[in-house]
């Protein structure tokens, strides 16, 4: 990161809960979900090049440098505006990798963000939110950087005030598939649709839950030892599941007590991304 001039967060998200509605003939689900961000993030690296060029120079196992959301992101915004401009771009990834807590989608937002800045090219948050949908159905919900009660495929978004509890998150040791899951037969995809008002009634249920947890022994397993301390939930297609607690320290308690297999974090969840509130500070708000 040493040449970077700018750093930015890329937070995680959790889905508080999940009801799947309908499947598209274009084969996407229908959902009402609520996001709410955590306080732990990804970190992103930018430096202006004058040649073009976008080199992402770090590198993440698995993702070859070219499929790499940040760098699809950077490329698509020089599409879309003409920009001639390039970037170096590094990141230091924290956040699991097929988690359900974002990752991917989050590092293309901060990266539109980002370069929106460096780049100075004045595109509001619809224009961005718009481009960031055919990277990814949560990454308008990063870029608009509000907790929300969210449709259609995701961008839907009606911003929300939740409490701001801490989170104890889970990481299985195991990689989940957002479009297996969302193609599993055994999936509900019936619920009715509810109201923004009544919506943790019924505990916040994630209707990916149960294929999830038939199909990942792995997922399974952490949710009944998180169960033992708390309500255990499943954040997305998983494979985190999280706990909320009313402090930092209850929720650390918990976490020690976890077998050392079980990696885990806790963070606070937040109405106003990291990355939001980062951007703020820097227009000297
Ligand atoms: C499940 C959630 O994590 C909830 O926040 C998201 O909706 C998934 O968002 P994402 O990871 O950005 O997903 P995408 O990369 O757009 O889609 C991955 C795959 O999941 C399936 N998919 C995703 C979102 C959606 N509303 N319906 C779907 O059926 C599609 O098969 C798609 O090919
Ligand atoms: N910058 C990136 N960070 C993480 N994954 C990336 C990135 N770019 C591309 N990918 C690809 O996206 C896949 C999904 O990663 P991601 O971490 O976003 O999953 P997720 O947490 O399940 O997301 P969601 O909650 O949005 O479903 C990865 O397995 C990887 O192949």
């Amino acid at each position: 990161m040493n040449g970077a001039t700018l750093t930015l967060p890329a937070p995680a998200k959790l889905n508080l809960m999940l009801h799947i509605l309908n499947r598209r003939p274009d084969g996407y689900h229908e959902l009402q979900t609520l996001f709410q961000f955590l306080d732990y993030a990804d970190e992103l690296g930018f430096a202006l090049r004058e040649d073009g060029e976008i080199r992402l120079h770090t590198e993440i196992a698995g993702v070859p440098h070219d499929s790499n959301l940040i760098v699809r992101a950077a490329k698509q915004l020089q599409q879309l505006t003409g920009c001639t401009l390039g970037a170096d771009l590094w990141i230091d990834k924290k956040l699991p990798m097929g988690g359900g807590i974002g990752g991917g989608s989050s590092d293309a937002a901060t990266t539109l963000l980002g370069l929106n800045h460096l780049w100075q090219l004045g595109l509001s948050a619809d224009q961005l939110a718009e481009l960031g949908l055919k990277l990814g159905a949560d990454v308008p919900v990063f870029v608009r950087g509000h907790a929300a009660f969210a449709e259609g495929v995701g961008e839907k978004l009606t911003p929300i005030e939740l409490e701001e509890p801490w989170f104890l998150v889970v990481i299985p040791q195991v990689l989940v598939s957002t479009a297996e899951i969302f193609s599993d037969p055994e999936l509900t995809r019936d619920s009715p649709p509810i109201k923004v008002r009544s919506l943790l009634e019924g505990g916040g249920r994630n209707d990916c839950q149960p294929v999830v947890q038939k199909r990942y022994p792995e997922v399974h397993n952490a949710l009944i030892l998180l169960n033992k301390f708390v309500q255990a939930k499943l954040t997305g297609t998983g494979a985190c599941v999280f706990g909320s607690f009313p402090n930092r320290a209850d929720a650390d308690k918990v976490a020690r007590q976890l077998p050392v297999t079980l990696p885990s974090f806790v963070a606070q969840g937040r109405n106003i991304s990291m990355l939001h509130r980062k951007l703020e500070t820097l227009a000297g708000k």
